[in-house]
C-alpha cells in the first residue's frame, strides 16, 4: 500500500474533526499532499467517521484522479486538488460545515477581525468568497469552488490568511500539513463565535459594530509576533 505514513496522518486529521466538534455525520474532509510524489491523500466520501481507517483513505493525483483506493474519494476532492495546484506552499486542506463559520458563510459575510485571537492566525478578516454562478455549478461544481477561492486570494498570501468561507457553503482552511489545516479550522469556528457575540453585544449596547474592529497596529503586533521575521511567541 502506498504512502503509509501519509495515510496515517490524514486519517488522524480527519478523526480530529469530530473530536473538535467541527463535523457531524460525514460533513467534512481533510487531506495532505506529498509534493515530491505529486500525490495527496484524502478521506473517502460519505463514510461514517467510526468506519474510517488509514487503509480506507484514498490516494489521488494533482488532478484529483484516484491512484490508489477502493472507495470513492471525498466529493470535495477537485476543490482540494485545485488549491494544491494553485498554492505550492500549502500542504494540507480541511473543509467542514462547522456551525457558526457556516452561518457567516450563509449570511455571505467575511468574519471581521475584532480582536487578538483572530489576529494571531489571520492577518485581518476571514474572507468570504463570492458564491458560484449557476453556470459554474453546472459546469464543474467542486473544481469551480476551488477556482473561486483562488480568484478571491489573487495577489494575497494564502498562508497569511489560512482559510476562508465560501458563500452559501462553509469554511475551507489550509496550512503546512493536514494537522495545521485542522488547527486553522478550529480557529475559524472559535473566532466565528467570538465575532458573532461581539457584534450582538455591540448591538445590545447601541454601539456601531465597526467601533469594535481591531486597529491595524494591534493586528500588526499580534500577527507579526507569531509569524513575522522577529517572531517571539512560544519557544525556540
Ligand atoms: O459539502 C458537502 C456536502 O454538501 C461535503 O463537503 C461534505 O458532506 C463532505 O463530503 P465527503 O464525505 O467528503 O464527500
Amino acid at each position: 500500500m502506498m504512502l503509509k505514513e501519509l495515510r496515517e496522518k490524514v486519517y488522524e486529521a480527519n478523526m480530529d474533526l469530530p473530536k473538535h466538534g467541527l463535523v457531524v455525520f460525514t460533513w467534512g474532509n481533510a487531506s495532505e499532499i506529498d509534493r515530491e510524489k505529486g500525490l495527496f491523500v484524502i478521506k473517502p466520501s460519505g463514510v461514517d467517521y467510526d468506519e474510517l481507517t488509514p487503509e480506507s483513505m484514498v490516494v489521488c493525483d494533482m488532478d484529483g484522479n484516484v491512484v490508489e483506493g477502493d472507495l470513492n474519494p471525498s466529493s470535495d476532492t477537485a476543490t482540494h486538488a485545485c488549491l494544491y495546484r494553485a498554492w505550492e506552499n500549502v500542504g494540507g486542506i480541511v473543509h467542514t460545515h462547522s456551525t457558526v463559520a457556516t452561518a457567516w458563510a450563509q449570511a455571505g459575510r467575511s468574519i471581521p477581525c475584532y480582536g487578538t485571537t483572530q489576529a494571531d492566525y489571520f492577518y485581518g478578516e476571514v474572507p468570504c468568497m463570492r458564491g458560484l454562478t449557476k453556470e459554474e455549478i453546472e459546469e464543474a461544481y467542486e473544481l469551480n469552488t476551488g477556482n473561486v477561492i483562488v480568484e478571491g486570494f489573487e495577489g494575497k498570501d494564502p498562508m497569511a490568511q489560512p482559510g476562508c468561507l465560501v458563500r452559501n457553503h462553509g469554511p475551507f482552511t489550509w496550512g503546512k500539513d493536514a494537522a495545521a489545516a485542522v488547527y486553522h479550522a478550529v480557529v475559524v469556528e472559535e473566532v466565528a463565535k467570538m465575532s458573532r457575540d461581539a457584534e450582538l453585544l455591540c448591538v445590545a449596547a447601541g454601539r456601531a459594530i465597526d467601533d469594535a474592529k481591531a486597529p491595524q497596529y494591534l493586528l500588526d503586533k499580534h500577527y507579526m509576533r507569531k509569524h513575522g521575521p522577529n517572531a517571539y511567541y512560544g519557544q525556540k
